[in-house]
């Protein structure tokens, strides 16, 4: 099978990587060029333009960074909108808003094409591993017909039905992930404050009824100050912040969440965006701070 792909980042670069190792003819693009150079070492071949990536693809996959990205590339000079006609799909698994894939969708069906987005829960690792959790919806025979694709880059798929709808469970997901990052972040300064060992805290977390694989993977390297980006920090306040606007469209009440929000935006401002989102936890400690110091003068 032969596919495109767009976007090279932290995870389009481990999931093309993977669709190459299984044998797949792929052409990649990223607006970066050299971070094409790596995946050509194993065998990708590369275009110039996402234009010319569907020209030569019957299937093109992106995996970009935000709404904006999104739809630059779809609507954008050389955008996939030029190429895209009958016979051709396009599949976005990037992390967006339900309004950004429908627009996507309407514009590739009046030209013909076919659509499908599939957001994916899953970090780094999961990518590079094939163990991503593929959340699709959109057009059902599409859905159908990357399986094989879909098999190699994740361990799991889901066809949700109407395009949105993998987009909102997409973003569910993130917004319980970034509100637990945040209590974990202050439970850890809690028992750090508290003159408790933050290492024996994970030991009893990871035993108890709220044990998972982030606060496993994630606690150790966060207690060193580590935020190494595997999910860096500023894609998960975008996804808090579609979250919210989901919830706004929906009525619902999400406190929490938006006090998360409110952490990662404060993360940004301190210039950790890029790193993991796990840096939230230098924030956590920095607003502890002035209180902190206020007692001890
Ligand atoms: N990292 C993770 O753990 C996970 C991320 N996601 C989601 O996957 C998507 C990609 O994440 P990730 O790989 O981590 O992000 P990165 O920041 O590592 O990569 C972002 C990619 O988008 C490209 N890009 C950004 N803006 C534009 C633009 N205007 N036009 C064209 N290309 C653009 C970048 O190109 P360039 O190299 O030129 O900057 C790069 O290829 C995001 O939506 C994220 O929320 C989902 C699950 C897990
Ligand atoms: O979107 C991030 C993830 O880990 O899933």
């Amino acid at each position: 099978m032969e596919v495109g792909f767009l976007g090279l980042g932290i995870m389009g670069k481990a999931m093309s990587m993977n669709l190459l190792r299984h044998g797949f003819k792929v052409t990649v693009w990223n607006r970066t060029l050299s971070k094409s150079h790596e995946l050509v070492e194993h065998g990708a071949s590369v275009a110039e333009t996402p234009a010319e990536v569907v020209r030569k693809c019957k299937y093109t996959i992106a995996m970009l960074s935000d709404p904006s990205a999104a739809l630059s590339v779809v609507f954008g000079k050389d955008g996939i909108l030029e190429q895209i006609c009958a016979g051709k799909s396009y599949v976005d698994m990037s992390t967006v808003d339900a309004d950004t894939s429908s627009k996507i969708n309407e514009a590739i069906k009046e030209r013909g094409g076919y659509f499908l987005e599939a957001p994916v829960s899953g970090s780094k690792k999961p990518a590079e591993d094939g163990q991503l959790v593929i959340l699709a919806a959109g057009e059902k025979a599409l859905y159908e017909e990357v399986i094989p694709a879909f098999n190699v880059m994740g361990k799991k798929s889901f066809y949700l039905g109407q395009v949105g709808n993998g987009a909102k469970m997409k973003l569910v997901v993130n917004m319980i992930m970034g509100s637990m990052m945040n209590a974990f972040s202050e439970g850890l300064v809690l028992a750090g404050r508290s003159g408790l060992e933050p290492s024996v805290l994970l030991d009893v977390l990871d035993l108890g009824g709220i044990a998972n694989p982030m606060f496993r993977l994630k606690g150790p390297t966060m207690i060193q100050g580590s935020h190494s980006p595997a999910f860096p920090l500023k894609h998960q306040q975008k996804d808090m912040r579609l979250a919210l606007a989901l919830g706004d469209e929906t009525a619902t009440s999400m406190p929490v969440a938006a006090a998360a929000n409110e952490a990662f935006k404060k993360a940004r401002s301190m210039g950790l965006g890029d790193l993991d989102f796990s840096a939230v936890y230098e924030t956590v400690k920095t607003l502890e701070e002035p209180s902190r110091n206020s007692q001890l003068r």
